[in-house]
């Protein structure tokens, strides 16, 4: 087969073109549209599934099931996967949420059993092991929806708040893996193999579940570079200035040199919490990917077994001592579940501990991990390194032994799907106890080259000796190369005629070992890690291998050496900086004593050109550029009267390197001093921080800051606003926010006036009523100052023919706030004393990190007559929405199941206590 063709598996290589779910999945989505994925009832019968023969007889001999249990095991994963969904218990409607599905919702569910034509329904429920009772499940079909109101209903909400960031679709078992990681809010975290990211979500959400405000990192990892866009715009819905995303192979992350050692000492930037949801054969996700049925082999996971071991080894070198390490995969498959496991613990040498998680998270059913398992090539089964070497591409990394017997395996937990109808799942949780004693012994690949060459020199000897017998072992052993080199991407041609084949085979494994394994073990149209591109990981190797202190031989044989060739000696190179110098084209820095100054990274971006070097290393990537222009970081800091402990205006980023750049990304001092401690430029950094600042050009200069507050980053700055801000009555929130362009009264309109002839520009800036400087002949400027479109409603004053909106601002408290607030960007704030009366959080609460604190501060921007809302339509009519139903319950009615009509809805008036409450 070619390479690259589709692979079998769970994100198991790069270059993937594939959706959010990526692979098996890896818990993304969950099935239910979010991926445009149809949730067809077609597969809803089991005997829809075609059978896999070799998938049965696989399991059934490697005993993950108990024999009794197996037509329950299989019936199950030929089912299709139930709903399921997480609120963001950080969120900003966490709460509310919960109280809307255990209340309105469940309520509507008065019968014990739900028929739909003659169908029994699962009724929404909590995951009872998922703490807060935050996630959720049913299992309803499309055809099912439309027949009961309130299943459309919640089809709608989950559709709505999953848009907002609310909540996350994600299948049960993969939200498993974090739960045992416990971050807490001052951990570095790394999630090695992250992509799509809702498992980074939630580590996102556990640094910042408080009470601490977070002041730790979470570093989302993928090798996928389209990928990682998918993580970028994931984990932006959680508003945090303490993420970054990077693009590395996990086996090959930089280790980079700790220069602030501090208390701890270490000599490396070391992590507190890894997590590594490593690629997979995915034959876990069957239920949402029924496809693997028919792909399953038991190539798959033969293939990947050696990545999944270099990205847990690299895991176990960037934990420090005292950390936890978490290793997941979505296949119930032994080889790249146990197997794995027992060979981090043989390498670590009593460095790594399995974690016992048995009393975690009640109620959740789990398999104890396998003590003995076999392994399987296309022919045979083995069941030690002793048989197995005379396999097809086995290694003896797969086996059990004597080691492995006495090892804790049982530790470890695997989740089968008819146990709480879920996908499948494996999990093992790792302490690191304490120093390792030396470096891990680095994965060789040499005994497949050996055999390799074996092979190839018995067919050559066969040939020449024109020995029948010989012969026609050679023809066997060609017919099995010829097909592996088919599979590795040889041509085909070649691969029929043996000797050809075998070169190609050869020289393939020899270039680049892993890649071609994997390839080779993939069955038609599944390179999985075939896939992993062998330029950028041989470099990366070799950086890594590069990056280790000097006088550790046994780097540059590692991943550097795995890698290959020009890889290999850089490695060797360590120490005397060469492989970085050959890398970026120029001289190493020398080792700054302390942090260093923080300066623009990244090369010239996106658009530099050149051959090698650092310009190669970072195309298509935008640079990070520190963002400290003077004159406009005092204009922000003078617009929106920012106290001098707002943390925003000294730590933002741009990422390019104009002088005013579209977007400034802010930045948590995690992320900033991960970013000053890489020196080097080892990281490959694609997003880093929480979107606060959008330029907002002004042609006449008329706002004299050209930015504005961007609704993702107003909690980092809520705290330290002192202009620019206003509270409206609820009444008036609720209008600006379901009309999303109001009009001002006449007596607070704005009066433009242009600057006499020869005042700089913005001199004359507009003032409110009362506040105009003199109009200079010549009348009203047009258009000054018009409303940024970003929330989607056309600025009517862009637009002189669209007609005014209506003024709706009229409490005597809002409008003596007015005056004070200038053209240009501004904020709308609930009434603390409406806040609190209504049950929410208000903006005192702001932390620096995410939307939960401030659920009601509305970015706008005030135009000359009017007054516009600059978040999305959907986040305006969430937030609508939750005021409405706050009211309600305010005034002791029930909230009803969500009208879903927020959005532009005028709802009916609230009862009258309520009404008193909310205009104080
Ligand atoms: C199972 S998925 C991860 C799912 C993710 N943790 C989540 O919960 O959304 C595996 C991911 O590993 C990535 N991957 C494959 N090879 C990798 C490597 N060598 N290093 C890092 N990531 C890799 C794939 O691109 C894919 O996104």
């Amino acid at each position: 087969m070619g390479r690259g063709r589709g692979r079998g598996g769970r994100g198991g290589g790069r270059g993937s073109k594939r959706g959010h779910s990526g692979g098996g999945g890896g818990g993304g989505g969950d099935g239910w549209g979010s991926e445009k994925r149809q949730r067809t009832d077609a597969w809803k019968t089991p005997e829809d599934i075609p059978s896999n023969g070799g998938f049965e007889e696989y399991y059934k001999e490697q005993g993950v099931c108990p024999p009794e249990e197996w037509d329950a095991f299989l019936l199950s994963l030929k089912k299709s996967l139930p709903i399921t969904f997480r609120i963001n218990g950080r969120g900003k409607f966490a709460d509310r949420l919960q109280a809307q599905m255990e209340g309105s919702f469940m309520r509507s569910f008065t019968e014990e059993t739900v028929v739909i034509d003659g169908e029994p329904i699962e009724k929404p429920h909590p995951l009872e092991w998922y703490p807060g009772r935050l996630a959720w499940q049913m299992n309803f079909s499309r055809s099912q929806l439309r027949k009961m109101e309130v299943l459309g209903q919640l089809h709608e909400f989950i559709k709505r708040e999953n848009e907002v960031g609310s909540i996350t679709r994600q299948e049960a078992v993969s939200m498993v893996p974090p739960l045992f990681l416990d971050v807490e809010p001052h951990h570095r975290v790394l999630d090695t193999c992250a992509a799509p990211g809702s498992k980074t979500f939630q580590l996102l959400e556990m640094l910042h579940a408080g009470p601490a405000p977070a002041t730790g990192i979470v570093v989302a990892n993928d090798a996928d570079a389209m990928r990682c866009n998918l993580l970028t715009h994931q984990t932006k819905r959680m508003c945090s200035p303490h993420i970054m995303v990077t693009n590395h192979e996990a086996q090959a992350f930089p280790l980079l040199r700790n220069l602030v050692p501090g208390d701890s000492g270490e000599e490396h930037y070391l992590f507190d919490r890894i997590l590594c949801d490593v690629p997979c054969s995915g034959d876990g996700t069957m239920r949402k990917a029924p496809d693997i049925w028919r792909r399953w082999s038991v190539s798959s996971g033969n293939g990947l077994h050696t990545l999944q071991l270099r990205i847990a080894l690299r895991a176990c070198e960037l934990l420090r001592v005292g950390g936890r390490l978490v290793y997941s995969t979505c296949t119930f498959n032994p080889v790249e579940d146990e197997a794995v496991v027992a060979e981090i613990l043989r390498r670590t040498k009593g460095a790594f501990e399995l974690v016992d998680g048995s009393d975690h998270l009640a109620g959740l059913k789990r398999m104890p991990g396998m003590q003995r398992w076999k392994v399987r090539d296309r022919d045979n089964w083995y069941t030690s390194w002793e048989e197995g070497k005379k396999g097809f591409k086995l290694d003896p990394t797969m086996f059990p032994d004597e080691a492995s017997d006495g090892m804790p395996l049982h530790l470890c937990m695997r989740f089968l799907p008819h146990h709480q109808d879920t996908g499948g799942f494996f999990v093992a949780v790792l302490q690191k106890v304490k120093e390792m004693d030396g470096r891990i012994a680095p994965v060789s690949m040499d005994h497949r080259t050996t055999r390799a060459q074996e092979w190839k020199d018995r067919r050559g000897k066969a040939a020449a000796e024109g020995e029948a017998a010989a012969a026609a072992e050679g023809e066997g052993e060609a017919a099995a190369e010829g097909e592996a080199a088919a599979e590795a991407g040889a041509p085909a041609g070649a691969a029929a005629e043996g000797e050809a084949a075998t070169e190609a085979a050869a020289a393939e494994v020899k270039a680049e070992p892993m890649q071609a394994e994997a390839a080779a073990e993939q069955p038609a149209g599944e390179a999985a890690a075939a896939e992993v591109k062998a330029e950028p990981m041989q470099a990366e190797a070799a950086e890594a291998a590069a990056e280790q202190p000097a006088g550790e031989a046994a780097a540059a044989e590692g991943e550097a050496a795995a890698a290959g060739g020009e890889a290999a000696a850089d490695g060797a190179d360590k120490g005397k900086g060469k492989a970085w110098r050959r890398r970026n084209d120029e001289e190493e820095p020398p080792v700054p004593e302390g942090l260093p100054e923080w300066g623009t990274r990244g090369g010239g971006g996106r658009n530099r050109q050149g051959g090698g070097g650092a310009s190669a290393r970072f195309r298509g990537v935008d640079p990070i550029v520190p963002y400290v222009e003077g004159e406009v970081i005092e204009s922000l800091r003078s617009f929106y009267g920012l106290s001098p402990e707002c943390p925003v205006p000294a730590a933002l980023i741009a990422r390019s390197v104009e002088p005013r750049p579209k977007k400034l990304y802010f930045v948590g001092a995690s992320v900033k001093e991960l970013l000053q401690m890489d020196y080097k430029e080892q990281l490959k950094v694609i997003g880093a921080g929480v979107k606060a600042l959008e330029r907002q050009d002004s042609k006449d200069g008329l706002v004299p800051c050209v930015y504005r507050l961007a609704q993702d980053g107003l909690p980092a700055v809520l705290a330290h606003l002192g202009k620019q801000r206003f509270h409206p009555t609820v009444d008036e929130l609720l209008t600006i926010l379901q009309e999303r362009l109001v009009g001002m009264p006449e007596e607070h309109k704005i009066h433009i006036t242009r600057p006499p002839a020869g005042t700089a520009a913005g001199e004359g800036a507009a003032k409110p009523e009362g506040e105009s400087t003199a109009a200079p002949a010549g009348g009203e400027a047009k258009n000054e100052g018009a409303a940024p479109a970003a929330a989607g409603a056309a600025p009517a004053e862009a637009k002189p023919e669209v007609k005014q909106p209506r003024s709706i601002l009229a409490d005597p408290a809002t409008l003596a706030e007015m005056p004070a607030v200038a053209m240009g960007c501004c904020v709308a704030l609930m009434r603390p004393d409406a806040a609190a009366a209504l049950g929410f959080g208000n903006e005192d609460e702001a932390d620096a990190g995410v939307a939960a604190a401030a659920p009601f501060a509305i970015s706008c921007w005030r135009g000359r007559g009017n007054l516009n809302v600059l978040v999305s339509k959907q986040e305006a009519a969430q937030m609508a929405e939750r005021v409405l139903e706050a009211r309600a319950a305010l005034a002791g009615g029930a909230s009803g199941p969500p009208a879903g009509a927020a959005a532009g809805v005028k709802e009916e008036a609230a009862e009258e206590k309520a009404q008193e409450l909310m205009a104080a």
